[in-house]
């Protein structure tokens, strides 16, 4: 792993310290599951439940905090097994699916959400003819429920139509009182209100966290950080890590650690749990 400062060194080691108190948070696609061309035949990497399972038992809690429906992340990841695993030593899994609109965990095994909002079924059926108009016909478009996804990445010029969509999708969302999460060769389009930065802190409250670890690799995790940063200036020993790519670096200048996509993720995981297992030996 490779450490962006000295502080962020110092920051891991005091988060180390507090590792039976921390929350460790984990965005899914870029982190948890390699990037694919096809979002529906993603699926997370073959260590990531193993390595999670052990990290459990080291700390207070790992949460899962994702754009992705909980329930597809929980077939994707086979969640439910790793929170099955975890629930046999006596910890918990959580999940935050939709930007945190939904919820999940290992005690409560039902995915609760809220109703698709107002204004998303006018804004699909409009959604035909805004990509025709800018030449992204064939873009796939994922109906997530409670939001939609437009993704441009098996477009023929994936980041020029990216660019010719953008300022339509957010005209569009505008109209029908929805935002637009851009990513990794996709926007999103969805309600206001709930990001991941409300899912770090909704979860640092409820368990009474002493320490959080979030790691990233794309837009939708900006608020997320933001959280973990304000948390880290409060006096929380905390840790940013970037899992890097060479299609999106936002967070990378951000990160006291910046690790190769999920495998250089888990790597850093698994290192964690080993100092923290030494630490408390
Ligand atoms: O918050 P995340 O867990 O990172 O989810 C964000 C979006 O991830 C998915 O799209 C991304 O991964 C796909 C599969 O690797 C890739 O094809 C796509 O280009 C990426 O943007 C997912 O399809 C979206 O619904 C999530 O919101």
């Amino acid at each position: 792993m490779e450490f962006t400062s000295s502080q962020g060194e110092q920051r891991y080691a005091a988060l180390v310290r507090v590792a039976a108190e921390t929350v460790v948070g984990l965005d899914f696609d870029g982190v948890l599951a390699p990037i694919v061309d096809d979002p529906s035949a993603a699926h997370i990497h073959p260590d990531a439940g193993e390595v999670l399972v052990g990290l459990g038992a080291q700390v207070l809690a790992v949460a899962v905090i994702t754009g992705r429906p909980a329930r597809q992340a929980l077939d994707l990841g086979g969640l439910e097994e790793v929170g099955t695993a975890m629930g046999d030593a006596g910890k918990d899994l959580y999940l935050f699916g939709q930007y945190g609109n939904e919820r999940w965990s290992s005690t409560n095994r039902r995915v609760i959400g809220p109703r698709p909002p107002h204004g998303l079924a006018s804004f699909e059926g409009e959604l035909p003819r805004v990509l025709r108009r800018v030449d992204a016909g064939e873009a796939y478009v994922e109906d997530k429920g409670l939001a939609v996804a437009v993704h441009t990445r098996r477009l023929p010029d994936a980041e020029a139509a990216f660019a010719r969509l953008l300022p339509e999708l957010e005209a569009l969302a505008a109209r029908h009182d929805l935002v637009v999460e851009p990513g990794r060769s996709v926007i999103e389009v969805r309600s206001p209100g709930s990001h991941k930065g409300t899912a770090v802190r909704t979860i640092v409250e409820e368990l009474d966290a002493g320490g959080f670890l979030f790691a990233g690799d794309d837009l939708g995790d900006l608020e997320a950080f933001e959280a973990v940063r304000q948390l880290g200036d409060d006096g929380m020993p905390t840790l940013l890590v970037a899992s890097s790519s060479d299609e999106e670096n936002a967070l990378v200048g951000l990160a006291d650690v910046v690790v190769p996509g999920p495998a250089g993720v888990l790597t850093l995981l698994r290192q964690l749990t080993e100092d923290a297992a030494s630490l408390r030996a």
